[in-house]
């Protein structure tokens, strides 16, 4: 039997939660699954294992609450979920699609909306997530809805990157935007501009391909020409839309570009106080239907971790030894540097 640097089986195994994260769970009503996707053991190269948490979690407030306490509200949670993936000795945690807000694109209203946006680099939600990078040395990556006010006010949807010394070490747009069912988001904020960044972190080489970019196969091979090792796929989706696919599309771009994909969702139904459409001659309605959450992490050998629930809030941990991309890529023989050549060449 193949083993891996810890002698035992290197296929999944799950790994044991602290009690002090345990005891954050309890407190604070969300569930926590950890997980260890392993590679061979080779002899010139130890392994290298980046342990990422992946959160998800619903609205704390009613979408009717103030701005400002509604923020407050998910920070404090979020905060909370946080401490317990330090606890567990976690190096990049990822949030969930413009966490701080609800996904109030549907209703196509301005306000109080657009109100949530906030600067990347120098924002309220910014600083508090290089707190937590800085306390806990992990690398934060903090989706929010970005107000650009040196370029005119602009909006983006936008991903936010911390480094491990609370640092901001950049940032990157989500550079496809649905107009599909309730999700109006060229309402707010159009295509990105930042290309398709990999991030090098103390811990390996992370990338981050917004949501609906999770549907353009093209996207994820850009992030491994770029060198990711470690992509995630920040999501805000629903049942009826989505979720035939979500299970299949973040796990094959694993295999595909031999590397780690983390693909996370929000939880629960958001209501909204005035009706809106869905431009398909169906009802008016006031909410988005339910966001599906199931979280997962999947491995470049096609491996994956189970997901999180459905309806509950949660933490993923997982343990992704980065060696398991290039064993792949070798084991297989194709390569994506080769695909792209033949593009050009054909
Ligand atoms: N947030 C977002 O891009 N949602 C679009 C729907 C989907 O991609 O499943």
């Amino acid at each position: 039997m193949e083993v891996d640097d810890s002698g035992l089986p290197w296929t999944d195994r799950l790994l044991q939660v602290s009690e002090e994260a345990q005891k954050f769970a309890k407190a604070g009503g969300f569930d926590i699954l950890a997980y260890k996707l392993g590679a061979q053991k080779e002899q010139l190269r130890p392994p290298r294992y980046m342990r990422v948490g992946l959160l998800q979690h619903s609205l704390f407030l009613p979408t009717t609450a103030p701005v400002e306490q509604q923020v407050a509200a998910l920070h404090k949670h979020v905060g909370e979920m946080a401490a317990a993936a330090a606890a567990c000795g976690v190096n990049v945690i990822c949030l969930q699609e413009a966490w701080t807000m609800p996904f109030g694109f549907c209703t196509r209203e301005k306000l109080p909306w657009t109100e949530f946006a906030e600067n990347a680099e120098e924002g309220p939600t910014t600083t508090f997530c290089q707190k937590i990078a800085s306390d806990h040395n992990m690398v934060v990556v903090s989706p929010i809805l970005e107000r650009d006010s040196r370029h005119g006010d602009t909006l983006w949807n936008t991903a936010v990157v911390i480094d491990n010394s609370g640092a901001v070490l950049g940032k990157t747009r989500k550079n496809h935007i649905p107009r599909v069912g309730d999700f109006n988001e060229s309402t707010y904020y159009m295509e990105g501009n930042t290309g398709h960044r990999v991030f090098k972190t103390e811990f390996g080489r992370i990338a981050v391909n917004i949501c609906y970019g999770r549907h353009h196969p093209l996207n994820w091979l850009a992030y491994a020409l770029n060198g990711a090792e470690v992509v995630f796929n920040p999501s805000a989706t629903v049942g009826l839309l989505s979720e035939p696919l979500w299970s299949i599309e973040a796990r094959n771009a694993a295999i595909a570009n031999h590397y780690f994909t983390c693909a996370i969702n929000r939880v629960g139904t958001e209501y909204y106080p005035n009706e809106f459409t869905s431009g398909d001659g169906g009802k008016a309605h006031n909410d988005f239907g339910h966001f599906y959450g199931s979280s997962y992490v999947a491995a470049p050998d096609g491996r994956r971790t189970p997901g999180l629930s459905r309806i509950s809030n949660g933490l993923l941990i997982a343990d992704l030894d980065l060696n398991l991309c290039r064993q792949m890529a070798d084991q297989w023989g194709f390569r994506v540097w080769q695909s792209l050549t033949r593009v050009y060449l054909d």
